[in-house]
Formats: structure tokens, C-alpha cells, sequence
């Protein structure tokens, strides 16, 4: 069944200020973070973070008023154990003045039953960027059961993560439901600290529509106080448009264009 406009706009305005606006292509430049930097801060609001590579994440940072973060990737998108090249990754964007760090769990390492690989490097990860918000991404689409997606939302709460992430968004599956309902379920389930931790989605959530299932499972789960940016994002490279279209459906149409995909 199709929504009505009412909760489309609803999930819209969610979506836009939960949104970790992103760019991860391997030939980005400053060029395009400083256009990424300026759809941030669209007529509807803005985003509640950047999504960028280590080294464009102090450009970024220069770019935007402080009210937006600045967010960029380590470990990405290999997820590898090299807990040096993860911690130079990490320190590059402490020094970039940047907010917040997504790492990507060494998920690899987990699948061949290596947890202390996976627990030294988040630990070394969250010890190289005190005070920064930690998003650890698990990339639940190679993790691919419930088994493996809870042994690593677990590993990644006791070695301190801010925000449990799904997915790079550069394998073949990205975000899914049952993957955020393990997720949130551990979330839930944790000690009291863990009980603020966030959630996010990410990698293939491209329309208002997609992206309303997260929130409300983020809803249904973490309750309704969760759906702000201390608890929940959604990181995507091209859901604003659809956002745009939403919140002003005389201005475009609502889903955006095949070719915008
Ligand atoms: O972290 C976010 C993802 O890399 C974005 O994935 P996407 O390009 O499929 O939206």
C-alpha cells in the first residue's frame, strides 16, 4: 500500500535532518565535496552530517557552519585488520577537525571466527578519536546471517561504538530489514550505555519510501525519542533528491528519476 503524502512528509523531514549526506567515490575531489557541502544546507533544512574520505574531510569541514557534521570513513570499504592503517585513517580525521568516524568492522576476520582481530581494531579505532561520535559499520550483507550480524553488533558495542552501522554501501547487498532488526534488537537489549547507542542505515536506500521502513523499525524498537540524529541516521549518496521532491511535489516529482540512480 502506497503512503499517504501526510507520512511520506513526515519520514521526509526525519530522513532530511537524520540524513548522513555522502560521497565516497574513489575519484571524488574537492570539487564535489564543496557541491556535496552545499546540498547540506538545502532550503528544507539541513542534513545532520557530510559523509567523506579521510583526506577531503578537513575541506569539508571548512566548507559548513558547525551545526552540520562532518563525518568520514575508516577502514573503508575493506574492513582489513591492519589496525595501524585504521588508526592513520582515524587520526586523519581527528586532525581534520572533523565529528565522527565510521569504521568498518573487519568483518572478514569475524566470519573466520577471529573476534580478537575484529575487538583490537574497533578498541585501537575508539582510542585514536576520543570525544569523536565512533559509527562502526558491520556490513551486514557479506555477515549475512542473524548469527554473525549479532556477534558483531555485540563486538562492536563492548569496544565502545557510538552508532551501529549496516553497510558501505559497496557490496552487492546493503541495508536491509532483518539486518536492522538485529541490530536494534542487540541495541535494545544492551547494558544502560548501550541502550543510547544509534542506529544506521546505509548503502542503497535511495527514495522517502525506502527509507520510512527504517524509521519505523527504529521507531517500533528504540521508541519514538530515538528518531533524532543522537540515535538514528540514514546514510545515502542520492536519497535528497527524493527528499526535495517530497517536502515540494510542485516542484519535482515525488520518486526521483531512474536517471538520478
Ligand atoms: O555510508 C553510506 C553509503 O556509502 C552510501 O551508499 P549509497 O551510495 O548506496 O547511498
Amino acid at each position: 500500500m502506497n503512503p499517504n503524502l501526510d507520512d511520506l512528509q513526515i519520514s521526509a523531514r526525519i530522513a532530511l535532518a537524520c540524513l548522513d549526506l555522502t560521497s565516497l567515490n574513489n575519484a571524488d575531489t574537492e570539487a564535489d565535496v564543496a557541491q556535496l557541502c552545499q546540498r547540506a544546507q538545502g532550503p528544507f533544512g539541513p542534513v545532520a552530517a557530510v559523509c567523506v574520505w579521510p583526506h577531503l574531510a578537513a575541506y569539508a569541514r571548512a566548507q559548513l557552519p558547525a551545526s552540520v557534521a562532518v563525518a568520514a570513513v575508516a577502514n573503508f570499504p575493506h574492513g582489513n585488520t591492519d589496525v595501524d592503517s585504521a588508526v592513520q585513517d582515524t587520526l586523519q580525521i581527528v586532525q581534520a577537525g572533523a565529528q565522527e568516524v565510521d569504521v568498518v568492522l573487519p568483518y572478514k576476520a569475524l566470519l573466520a571466527g577471529d573476534d580478537k582481530a575484529v575487538t583490537q581494531l574497533l578498541t585501537a579505532v575508539r582510542n585514536a578519536c576520543p570525544g569523536l561520535l565512533l559509527k562502526v559499520i558491520l556490513e551486514t550483507g557479506e555477515l549475512k546471517t542473524p548469527t554473525m550480524i549479532h556477534r558483531a553488533s555485540q563486538l562492536a558495542l563492548q569496544a565502545g561504538a557510538d552508532f551501529l552501522k549496516t553497510s558501505t554501501g559497496k557490496t552487492p547487498v546493503s541495508a536491509t530489514l532483518e539486518a536492522a532488526q538485529v541490530m536494534l534488537a542487540a541495541i535494545a537489549a544492551g547494558p544502560v550505555a548501550e541502550k543510547t547507542v544509534g542506529f544506521k542505515a546505509s548503502g542503497g536506500i535511495r527514495t522517502v519510501q525506502e527509507a520510512m521502513v527504517y524509521v519505523a523499525l527504529v521507531q517500533q524498537i528504540l521508541g519514538v525519542q530515538a528518531l533524532n540524529p543522537k540515535r538514528f541516521r540514514i546514510g545515502a549518496s542520492s536519497l535528497l533528491n527524493d527528499i526535495k521532491a517530497v517536502l515540494d511535489p510542485s516542484g519535482a516529482p515525488v520518486v526521483a528519476p531512474a536517471s538520478n540512480y
